[in-house]
């Protein structure tokens, strides 16, 4: 116990320090790939959970720094940001959820921290001392979190109103999808703020269903298929130690991404060009089911190191038929060679809006400006791709996002700008779903629209 504690108080802090780069702007994924390996899990299970409770974290908090006349040490955004997890996990648990006292655990289920409302006060108060020398800051602290449990009623009713602090996302957030979805805007809400699915995509070039499936059950790891190539996992421990990770056996890939490559309508010998390719999952997925010649552009080096790394883990890197092209297709025309396209899939970059429950952060990180430019970069994206496509080609739209926007209106401006495109059957929207605890599978928020070139008469 004492070790747990000893931990805690340490893992409260680089989380705290994280969270207090994400309120300046940074990405929760980025900062995580930093941590040290030994804290990563656990610092990913609080910072998610606390974004997830960020909008409640931030009202009470103004409460509370409001009846204080001095707000003192706690002014430096890393004890801030520590008073915001805090906030959270004593909420956690003064709701009753939290299950086992004392220990320190990632649960894979609903990823909620759970500790009891005294180890959270006594561990915050030691994570304050380290972050200032001042005895003041901890003192703070304490007597915030204290009284946030001593007078939680008056709290909730104080903030009963307010839907930010109700739905924990920025009021321009929860506008956006209202005025979508009137009818189920709650629903959609809340179903993003549950914690996701782990669903593996399995490499048939190197696998099989049956076979990822004995070597998790021998590894202890609870699996099961559901559907296609999918499996869904329950593990809270690192992806990479799961069995099968090195030989390429699979990749992790959530269902409504993995619907991308199937639509494309994959023959062999075909030449593709994957558009916006990086990290590479629909790049592998491709390759995995069909002996097309494959053209991955992306913007971003780094990014598309990663396609290249993934690639090889899985066996498909293989020079006689990928290319890698480092390119921004709005300003080059290095990824064109000399013949057009058959398939084309535009994974345009988004708001991310479908994968919430993912990066919970993104929903804090982005702004209603954003939107707009997503939306014209999309546009371009596409505009400049369409004419590298040979008649009677297709070319799969593809956004992780569920605003409108970013969705339907563009496949339908996309026929307004281009007389020669013409739609063809593909899910349209797809909503969130959560499957909670059972083994049957959730999926993210995602928009497919298919379009085909008719010849010129
Ligand atoms: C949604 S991600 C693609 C995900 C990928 N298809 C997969 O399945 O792993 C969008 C990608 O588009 C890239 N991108 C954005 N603007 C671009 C541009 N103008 N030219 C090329 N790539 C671009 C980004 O760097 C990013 O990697």
């Amino acid at each position: 116990m004492t070790e747990n504690r000893l931990s805690l108080n340490k893992t409260l802090l680089t989380t705290a320090r994280c969270l207090s780069e994400v309120e300046s702007g940074r990405s929760l994924s980025a900062l995580l790939s930093r941590v040290h390996p030994s804290e990563r899990a656990a610092v990913q299970a609080l910072s998610m959970y606390a974004m997830r409770h960020w909008g409640l974290a931030q009202a009470w908090r103004s409460i509370a720094m409001q009846r204080r006349s001095q707000s003192g040490p706690l002014n430096s955004l890393v004890a801030l940001s520590l008073l915001l997890l805090d906030i959270a996990m004593v909420e956690e648990a003064a709701t009753g959820r939290q299950g086992v006292p004392d220990s320190f655990q990632c649960p894979p289920g609903d990823g909620a921290p759970r500790y009891a409302v005294h180890t959270v006060v006594d561990q915050s108060v030691r994570a304050a001392r380290l972050v200032s020398k001042a005895s003041f800051a901890p003192r703070l602290l304490n007597a915030i979190l204290r009284r946030f449990q001593r007078e939680r009623t008056l709290f909730v009713e104080a903030v009963a109103r307010d839907e930010v602090a109700r739905w924990n996302y920025p009021a321009w957030w929860i506008a956006q999808v209202r005025d979508t979805y009137p009818d189920h805007w709650q629903s959609i809400l809340q179903v993003s703020q549950t914690a996701p699915d782990l669903v593996l995509r399995v490499n048939q070039r190197r696998s099989s269903v049956q076979q990822v499936l004995s070597s998790l059950e021998d590894a202890g790891v609870q699996a099961v298929h559901v559907g296609g190539a999918a499996i869904k996992v329950r593990s809270a421990g690192a992806i990479e130690r799961l069995p099968g990770f090195e030989a390429g056996w699979w990749s992790v890939q959530d269902l409504s991404a993995q619907q991308a490559a199937p639509l494309l309508g994959l023959r062999g010998g075909a030449r593709v060009l994957d558009a916006c390719s990086a990290p590479g999952g629909k790049a592998a997925h491709i390759l995995e089911l069909a002996n097309v010649s494959l053209t991955a552009v992306d913007q971003d080096a780094r990014r598309l190191e990663m396609v290249r790394e993934n690639l090889e883990r899985l066996g498909l890197l293989d020079p006689e038929r990928v290319q890698l092209v480092h390119a921004d297709l709005l300003h080059s025309r290095a990824w064109a060679g000399s013949a057009p396209f058959d398939l084309i899939l535009a994974d345009v970059p988004c708001t991310a809006s479908g994968v919430v429950r993912r990066h919970p952060d993104i929903a804090w990180l982005r702004r209603q400006s954003d939107l707009e430019q997503t939306v014209a970069l999309q546009r371009a994206i596409v505009d400049a791709i369409w004419p590298a496509l040979v008649p009677g080609g297709r070319l799969l739209l593809a956004t992780c996002s569920i605003f409108e926007q970013e969705g339907e209106a563009q496949a339908v401006a996309m026929l307004e700008r281009h007389a020669d495109a013409r739609r063809l059957p593909a899910p349209g929207l797809i909503l969130p779903e959560s499957a909670g605890e059972q083994m049957t599978c959730g999926h993210d928020g995602f928009f497919y629209a298919l379009f085909t070139k008719e010849a010129r008469a």
